[in-house]
């Protein structure tokens, strides 16, 4: 199975077309691989299929242990329901709960914490779920739930505040939605009743697509806040249309609540995702801002995300009632099907050289994301790659709305293969089939580090991350070897050996990243000549402007209905 065809619909890889040259140059042609790779990728994709299963149906000993104390005869009806429908047990004592979650990594603290449920049909009988709902995690094929999943869902459907911290990829998203839309259960003309926030535009328009995935054939009314939809909510309160969910960014959120033309006081259900993003400054004023609006005595919160350094859980915790904790695995790690590298790259000269290595000994699988600290380096390293003639392109914030679209549908689609990025794009967006991704920029942040390389390795799919480091990163270097080896890598002795970097140069360089050379192995003589060359075809194109610009009257028509 090809990468792309996780990443979406309509992955060509056409040998003769326009890159046939990358082709080349990634050894890229999946109709004929080897035998050891194609084993490899088939590897994968029962790796993939089984981390939905692992957790229900490989008992683990602390669940075969538990066994033991049921029945037989419920231990029959569980065999009976695992073979007529695909999943293995009910939950139904504490000591059944509590095998459950060693089994599967999960880790709860608060008081009367809910059972987790094994599978979809435990959630079916247990808490009636829709049949609506049902249907659609059928249709889009969510067979087994993932541990969040397992855990988190009954907790938000038992009403209760929820802090939620789980690996990259492991399926936060539904387990947010799906006990949000079951609370819902048909729309209603009384305004928005659930809210949804999330630091960047392009994740929520990703989750807003899940919503309407799990609300299909139910009417619900679901809103992604733009311009646009502002404007019409803008109107005379009885003029507004009545949405049941909102899904938006804090700006656009607060924007909106200044302007009087939302109303979040009959809002219940309020998920913050990304929720240590949401409280750091830059986004706290405003995330204050919309839980002031959020007045509804009834409001149920919910905060999730892959990390949540200690300080901001003790802020978030503030705005908390009674919460339930949960964490799967462990606070701070990556996922664990992300093989990690760390690669010493001796200046910035020397990163150039190592990713044209990369690209030249075919270690350079596409789809493939590089991260980089600005928009300057982003650009810098976007003109190196194109000019070596590869499917590269940019996206950062300077980037329209449009473009950044775009670029992510067409990453998407598999046209474009390397993707260089700005944190923007590290948080959330999922590229499920993302072979690799290259810190090309040693990373700000812990959480940078592992919200980054999570864009690869989702779903249990496994994926690949390398780091470079110059010296000038080498103070920092620690905290990622740290997460390497929380997350079950391999990591050389000598890392070990180095020393934390102190809190203070932790906050300098999470306020600002490190000095670096620009970004360029071209001689100065080489970027002439381009530059040259550039100005000759600019000034052709104008020449021969005119003739481009006929249009029939049909074009005037199709401008009109836009
Ligand atoms: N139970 C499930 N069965 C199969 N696929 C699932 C299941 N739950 C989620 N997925 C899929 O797994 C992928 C990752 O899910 P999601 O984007 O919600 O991860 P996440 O935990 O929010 O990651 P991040 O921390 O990066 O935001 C998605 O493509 C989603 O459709």
């Amino acid at each position: 199975m090809d990468a792309f065809r996780l990443l979406g619909a309509g992955a060509s890889f056409k040998k003769n077309g326009k890159f046939a040259r990358d082709h080349e140059l990634f050894n890229a042609q999946p109709a004929r691989r080897d035998p050891a790779e194609a084993a490899r990728a088939e590897k994968d994709i029962e790796r993939e299929l089984d981390f939905f299963h692992t957790a229900a149906t490989q008992p683990s000993a602390s669940v075969t242990a538990d066994e033991g104390s049921l029945s037989k005869k419920r231990k029959r009806n569980h065999n009976d329901d695992h073979a007529a429908n695909g999943s293995l047990t009910t939950i139904t004592t504490a000591e059944e709960a509590n095998a459950h979650r060693k089994a599967n990594r999960i880790k709860v603290t608060g008081t009367d914490v809910p059972y987790p449920f094994a599978s979809f049909s435990d959630l079916l009988s247990r808490f009636e779920l829709r049949s609506f709902l049902k249907r659609n995690l059928d249709k889009y094929n969510f067979n087994k739930p993932t541990p969040i999943q397992m855990q988190a869902i009954p907790i938000l459907l038992h009403k209760r505040d929820l802090l939620a911290i789980a690996p990259t990829g492991s399926g936060k998203t539904l387990a947010f939605v799906l006990p949000m839309v079951q609370d819902l259960k048909a729309h209603e003309s009384a305004g928005f009743r659930a809210l949804i926030i999330s630091p960047t535009r392009e994740l929520a328009q990703q989750i807003y697509n899940e919503v309407k995935k799990l609300t299909e054939g139910r009417g619900m009314k679901v809103c992604m806040l733009t311009k646009a939809t502002a404007a019409t909510q803008a109107q005379a309160p009885e003029l507004r249309q009545k949405f049941d969910i909102l899904i938006s960014t804090p700006l656009r959120l607060v924007h909106a609540l200044q302007q009087e033309s939302i109303d979040l006081s009959n809002v219940r259900h309020l998920i913050m995702d990304e929720a240590d993003k949401l409280f750091e400054l830059g986004f706290l004023e405003q995330t204050d801002e919309i839980l002031a609006a959020c007045s509804s005595p009834a409001l149920q919160k919910a905060l999730f995300s892959a990390t949540l350094p200690s300080s901001i859980e003790q802020l978030a915790n503030t705005v908390m009632k009674d919460p339930v904790r949960v964490i799967i695995g462990s606070k701070e790690a990556a996922a664990e099907t992300i093989d990690q590298k760390l690669v010493y790259a001796g200046n910035e000269q020397g990163k150039l050289i190592a990713i044209r290595n990369l690209v030249q000994t075919g270690g350079l699988k596409p789809p493939c994301l590089v991260f980089v600290q600005s928009i300057e380096r982003a650009k810098a390293l976007f003109h190196e790659l194109v000019y070596d003639g590869l499917n590269v392109d940019v996206i950062h914030g300077e980037r329209t709305k449009a473009q950044r679209d775009a670029v992510i549908d067409k990453f998407r689609e598999g046209q474009i293969w390397i993707l260089i990025a700005t944190d923007v794009m590290a948080r959330g967006i999922d590229f499920k089939g993302v072979n690799l991704v290259i810190n090309y920029d040693f990373p700000q942040s812990v959480q940078s580090y592992v919200h980054r390389i999570g864009r690869t390795g989702r779903a249990g799919r496994r994926g690949e991350a390398v780091t470079y480091f110059t010296k000038d990163d080498a103070e920092y270097l620690k905290s990622i070897v740290n997460v390497m080896r929380q997350s079950g890598c391999e990591v050389e002795d000598w890392l070990l050996k180095l020393k934390k970097p102190s809190q203070e140069a932790r906050k300098k360089l999470k306020k600002k990243p490190v000095d670096r050379r620009n970004i360029s192995t071209q001689p100065k003589v080489f970027k002439e000549k381009r530059a040259h060359k550039k100005d000759i075809i600019e000034n052709s194109k104008k020449k021969k402007a005119p003739q481009q610009e006929v249009v029939t009257a049909s074009d005037h028509e199709g401008d009109e209905a836009d």
